[in-house]
């Protein structure tokens, strides 16, 4: 695959087929779509390009810092280029694009930049400034330009759609499983181990603080879980606490793991962590001693899960 961090680096020699969408999570709806989209440039001979933005367009037109991702714009790309799709250009969204009009983005972007020949879209999707185009006038568009339009129909958008929001709603409320089932991969996090307060290693339960750069990042519910990472080729188990931690008087939220069969500094390091289950809420205990135990019972359980996936 190749990658196009705009639409004006794209420099193909080939006509192309061309989807256009955010595809946060690329989830097994978006499966099915890069899926058509690829067995439509098989078919007629073209190069597949998805065409995503990037910050997200409410980020940038009404500055919502509330927005949350399934994943980070590195995470998105690293998903897709799993595929065998041949282009993905991730297109800055700024003020000035989305004063392009609808024929404009047409013409200049999709015609003569990407020089497609065929746009695969959902029913309802509206483009060009203030979204006053829609697929009709895209069609048209097609008849002018020459292009296709092959449209995605209400219940596939509605899929993609509701995934998308379940999959949101599923981490919100610490639902791993059902998240990952949706997402057909573990959801992870991606960010750089700090320096916590150095109690860990004091309850013999040293954890590796995850700092996640992205501020728009969408963050599990608070509670235990069950994780796996990759680190220096090997694959490593843990358990993940993301919350405040109550009982040694905490208040910022922290993302913290304890690896298991595991002794090396990880400070600084960048880790991918997987989420595989979700293990029980946060509390607030009585004292140390009681977080302890409460940790124990949680290694034991965690173990247990992590035999089955291994059986
Ligand atoms: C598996 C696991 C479960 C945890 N559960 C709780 C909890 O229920 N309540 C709590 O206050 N802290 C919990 N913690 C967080 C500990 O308080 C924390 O690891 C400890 O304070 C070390 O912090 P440090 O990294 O700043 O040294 C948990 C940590 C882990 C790894
Ligand atoms: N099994 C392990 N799991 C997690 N971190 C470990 C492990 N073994 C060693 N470490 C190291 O110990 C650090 C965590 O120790 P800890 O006492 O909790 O300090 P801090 O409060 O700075 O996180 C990790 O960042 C990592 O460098």
């Amino acid at each position: 695959m190749e990658q196009h961090t705009s639409a004006e680096s794209f420099n193909g020699s080939k006509h192309t087929v061309v989807t256009i969408g955010t595809f946060d999570g690329v989830h097994l709806g978006h499966k099915k779509i890069i899926d058509r989209l690829l067995a439509s440039a098989y078919n007629n001979d073209l190069e597949s390009v998805v065409l995503t933005f990037f910050p997200h367009p409410r980020m940038v037109l009404q500055k919502d810092t509330q927005i949350k991702l399934i994943n980070s714009i590195a995470e998105r790309k690293a998903l897709l280029e799993a595929t065998t799709l041949d282009h993905l250009i991730i297109h800055p969204f700024t003020q000035d694009f989305s004063r392009l009009t609808a024929e404009e983005f047409v013409k200049t972007i999709l015609v003569d930049q990407l020089k497609a020949h065929k746009v695969i879209i959902g029913y309802d999707h509206h483009f060009g400034r203030n979204r006053n185009a829609n697929i009709d006038d895209l069609k048209e568009y097609g008849k002018q330009y020459n292009f296709e339009v092959e449209e995605i129909s209400k219940q596939d958008v509605d899929d993609v759609a509701v995934s998308s929001t379940k999959i949101r709603k599923a981490l919100l409320e610490g639902d791993i499983g059902r998240a990952n089932e949706y997402l057909g991969y573990a959801f992870m996090l991606n960010g750089i181990v700090t320096r916590g307060k150095g109690l860990g290693r004091k309850f013999n339960y040293p954890t590796a603080n995850l700092k996640i750069e992205e501020n728009y990042k969408l963050i599990p519910a608070k509670g235990v879980y069950v994780v796996r990472s990759i680190i220096g080729n090997k694959k490593v188990y843990g358990m993940m606490n993301i919350g405040t931690n109550p009982t040694v008087g905490g208040s910022d939220l922290t993302v913290e793991t304890y690896f298991f069969d595991f002794d090396e500094d990880l400070y600084d390091k960048h880790l991918q962590i997987e989420l595989l289950t979700r293990v029980r809420d946060e509390k607030k205990f009585e004292s140390v001693d009681e977080l302890i135990t409460a940790m124990q019972e949680d290694e034991y359980y965690s173990k247990n899960f992590i035999k089955t996936l291994n059986a």
